[in-house]
Parts: C-alpha cells; structure tokens; sequence
C-alpha cells in the first residue's frame, strides 16, 4: 500500500476547539496558543470564527484575536464566516482563507445555521463570489458526513450531493467531516470517494472526531486513498455546540505521531507541539486528550525523576 509522502495538517483548536468552551478564554490566550502552534511548525492554523456571538459567545473576540496575532511568513489563518455579515467583518482583519459550513444533514444545517442546506448554499454562493474577487481562498466544510446527532447514519450519495453543491458555487477545497466522531474506515472511505466525484484529491481534507476512538483509523484510511490534508486540534480540543455529547477533533500530536512513526513528513515539531497543548490544557484546567502527549510527558516527567 503506497501512502503520501507528505501531509498537510491545519490545526483547527484555536476555533473547532474552543468555540464550544464554557469558560471564557481570553483573547491573549487565544493569541498565544497560534503562536504556540505556529512555533511548532503549523503552517495552517483555523483561528477563530466570524459567527453570531448570540450563537456561538466563545467567538465574539474573533477580531481582537486576528488583531493580536504576530504573523509569522509561510502560515496561512484561516476563520469560518457562516453569510456576507460575517465575511465583511472577517475581512477586516485579513484571513488567508475562508471557510463556509454546510451539513449534508438537513436536520444539523437547521440547528447549527438555522437555515436548510438548500437555503445554506445561497446564503453562501455571495460569500464565495466576494471572497475570491478578494483573493482569499474559500473552503468549505462538509458536516456530518457519516452520521447526524439528529438524523442517524448519513448515505454517501447526500455527501456527493453536498459537494456537487459546493463546487456549484465556486468552493475551491472541501472538508469531509465527522462531525461527531461515529464514523468508521469504510464509511469514511465512502464519503471521501462520494466527494471525489466533484473535487480532486488535492481539493480534499479529513477532519475526524474522536468520540467513538476511530479517527485514527478513519485517518490512516482517508490516506491510503491518498488524503494528504487534516483538520486536527491541539490536544484533542473540542466540540460543537450543535452536536452534543460529540469530543473534540482528533488530537494533532496523535496524528503527527502516526505519520511520523510512518515516515511522513509534516514539518512539526513534535515536542513543541507537546508543550502547545500543555498549555492551552493547564489553562482550561485538565489534562490533554492527546494520547501521545500523555505518553510523552510522562516519560519526560520520569526521566527528570531518573535525573535527581
Ligand atoms: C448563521 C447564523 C448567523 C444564522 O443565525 P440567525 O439567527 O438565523 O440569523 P439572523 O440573520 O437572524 O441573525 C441573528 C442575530 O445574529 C446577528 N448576526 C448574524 N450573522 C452574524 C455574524 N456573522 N456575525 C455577528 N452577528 C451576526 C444578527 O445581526 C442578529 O442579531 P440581532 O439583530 O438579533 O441583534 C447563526 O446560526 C450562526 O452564527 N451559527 C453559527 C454556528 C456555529 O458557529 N457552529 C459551529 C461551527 S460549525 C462546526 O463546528 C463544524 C465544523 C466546521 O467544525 C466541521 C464539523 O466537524 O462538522
């Protein structure tokens, strides 16, 4: 089995992971944890979300954030804009990329956006057009691909649909989500190869919840496809609002780790990366997700011992 020789991760904790936090993160915090992350050799980073802060308050400081970041040269910010309000106010503070969300279930489109996915793609197509008269590169995300908090088990064929959509409207790259972790390799497969259909591989990412243990599997079998590009989260941050129960996206030390171990390039630092979700985890006052990160602190704490 061949596999890509390089891959493309973007962490998405910074938005994904925190949107659904309780507490207030502080912008500051925010701030340092991209440029935790862009020290570790992230090149994409999904920064924050310009979304109705009545919906999702976790974000409402999407600009100071924005605002706050030293940029550091080859790293691209990305932030999600659900309509033309909130591509106005993201364009202020000049993203690399955009990102628009739609569900290829009904039921989710209506509860996270409050609009059908039919109504989510006009309300997208102005955005789109506006973006990329701007120069920034539009992404859109594919929720739910696999299954719905609401609807159950979702067919590959309203997956090639939502895309067929999406590309309709000028989408250039599409994420293939799980959004709340229940897939499994061959479902994922599925939804992959549905997306396929209208976009090419390198117009196509992975991003994979955790919350039933798969995405690591689901990972390993969206790149023996040929995926080379992840949404992942600093460890294992995360959660939607609109997906109860649902974990955070799969931890990026974990997926750096297994393509490492693989012999795959990402261009990160694994122990810096490390220390960037220690520190966002001390903040939030528990312990990382990240499997990888717990095995390596804990070797890092005993050889310390060792040392004394
Ligand atoms: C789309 C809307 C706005 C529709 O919400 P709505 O209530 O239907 O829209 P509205 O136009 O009636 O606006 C309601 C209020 O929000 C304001 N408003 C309207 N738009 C904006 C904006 N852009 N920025 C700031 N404010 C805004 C608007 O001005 C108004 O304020 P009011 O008059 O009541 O004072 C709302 O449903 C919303 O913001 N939803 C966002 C939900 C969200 O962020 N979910 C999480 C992200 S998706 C995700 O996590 C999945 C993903 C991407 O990771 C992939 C995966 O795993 O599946």
């Amino acid at each position: 089995m061949s596999y890509p020789s390089r891959v493309k991760l973007v962490d998405v904790g910074p938005r994904d992971g925190l949107q659904n936090e309780k507490q207030t993160v502080p912008a500051a915090v925010k701030i340092e944890l991209v440029h935790r992350l862009q020290n570790a050799g992230l090149r994409e980073i999904e920064v924050t979300s310009f979304v109705s802060p009545k919906w999702v308050p976790q974000m409402a400081d999407n600009s100071e954030v924005m605002a706050g970041i030293t940029r550091q040269p080859g790293v691209r910010y990305s932030v999600l804009t659900p309509n033309l309000r909130g591509f106005e106010a993201a364009l202020a503070s000049r993203p690399d990329e955009i990102v628009v969300f739609a569900a290829a279930s009904e039921a989710f489109s209506q509860r996270n956006i409050n609009c059908s996915i039919a109504e989510s793609i006009e309300r997208f197509a102005p955005v789109v057009e506006a973006a990329r008269a701007a120069g920034i590169y539009v992404r859109g995300a594919m929720s739910c691909t696999v299954g719905c908090p609401y609807e159950g088990e979702i067919a590959p064929e309203r997956v090639g649909y939502l895309a067929g959509l999406m590309k309709g409207i000028g989408v250039q790259h599409v994420g293939v989500a799980d959004t709340i972790g229940v897939g499994t390799p061959l479902k994922v497969q599925r939804a992959i190869e549905a997306t396929l259909a209208h976009f090419a591989m390198d117009d196509i990412s992975g991003h994979f919840h955790d919350t039933y243990g798969q995405a690591l599997a689901n990972t390993l079998a969206a790149l023996s496809m040929g995926v080379w590009q992840y949404d992942t989260s600093v460890a294992g941050l995360g959660g939607c609002p609109y997906a109860k129960g649902a974990t955070g996206n799969v931890a990026t030390e974990d997926v750096v780790y297994l393509l490492h171990g693989m012999g795959i390039d990402t261009g990160i630092d694994l122990d810096a990366l490390i220390d960037a979700g220690q520190y966002i985890s001390d903040f939030l006052g528990r312990p990382t997700q990240s499997r990888v990160a717990k095995a390596l602190l804990a070797k890092r704490e005993a050889s310390v011992c060792d040392a004394v």
